[in-house]
């Protein structure tokens, strides 16, 4: 098993009868919904919710049940991979272009475990680029608020060149800082410009962090 998997296994064990499950995005999530694929054939009851068009057309070819969001209430667990992860389990994610969706599902569920292999792991979050979804609206002036900021924004294409549209119907703007000195301070500072919807900055949100290594381990980040 790669190390990306091995993590996802460890956190669909904490999956219990009854529960009702968010579907994170992503190549580590994938693994995840393919694992609680296989538990749902097995004959363990949820439900799920997805965080994007792609993990619920997943979902549904494995036959894991989904719900409508508005008969959700609460969300006991949701399990989604990222981009990046400090010390206090502080994560910068929307590599995948899902960040509003997940943030939405994450700040709705009891439990946020997050998988990841090591390559995740850092000391200080920023070198990879920060996703921030804006409206497409006078984007150009979301860009230079953004680039404001102190970063280098950069509208995120797909592969044939046109600018990648979220399941939302947004643009994503990749905000290279390097460095994030203050998170919570630039968490604020994103939330004030009008343009933007959301953000990659995903804060004092998770509550496990799994570490998936290359020689098959999987590890509890310690905070
Ligand atoms: O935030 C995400 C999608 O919006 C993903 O969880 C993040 O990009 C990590 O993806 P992967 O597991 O493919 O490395």
């Amino acid at each position: 098993m790669q190390a990306k998997q091995v993590a996802a296994v460890r956190a669909v064990q904490s999956i219990q009868e009854g529960m009702v499950v968010g579907l994170g995005t992503g190549s580590t999530a994938y693994y995840a919904i393919q694992e609680i694929g296989r538990r749902t054939a097995e004959g363990l009851q949820i439900k799920a919710v997805a965080t994007s068009v792609q993990s619920e057309n997943l979902a549904k070819e494995l036959g894991i049940p989904l719900i409508p969001f508005a008969e959700v209430e609460v969300i006991d667990v949701t399990i989604d991979g990222a981009d990046e992860v400090d010390g206090s389990w502080n994560l910068i994610k929307g590599g995948g272009g899902a960040l509003l969706r997940e943030k939405i599902v994450a700040a709705a569920s009891k439990q946020l475990i997050i998988i990841v292999d090591e390559s995740k792991a850092v000391g200080q979050l920023g070198k990879f680029p920060l996703p921030v979804e804006i409206v497409t609206f006078a984007s150009e002036l979301t860009l230079r608020k953004l680039e404001a900021l102190g970063c280098k924004p950069v509208i995120r294409l797909t592969a044939s060149n046109e600018p990648f549209i979220t399941d939302n119907g947004n643009y994503t703007v990749d905000c290279h800082f390097d460095r994030i000195e203050d998170a919570d301070q630039l968490n604020l500072a994103l939330h004030a410009i009008p343009g933007v919807v959301d953000h990659g900055l995903f804060l004092h949100m998770a509550t496990q962090v799994i570490v998936g290594y290359a020689d098959g381990s999987a590890r509890e980040l310690e905070r």
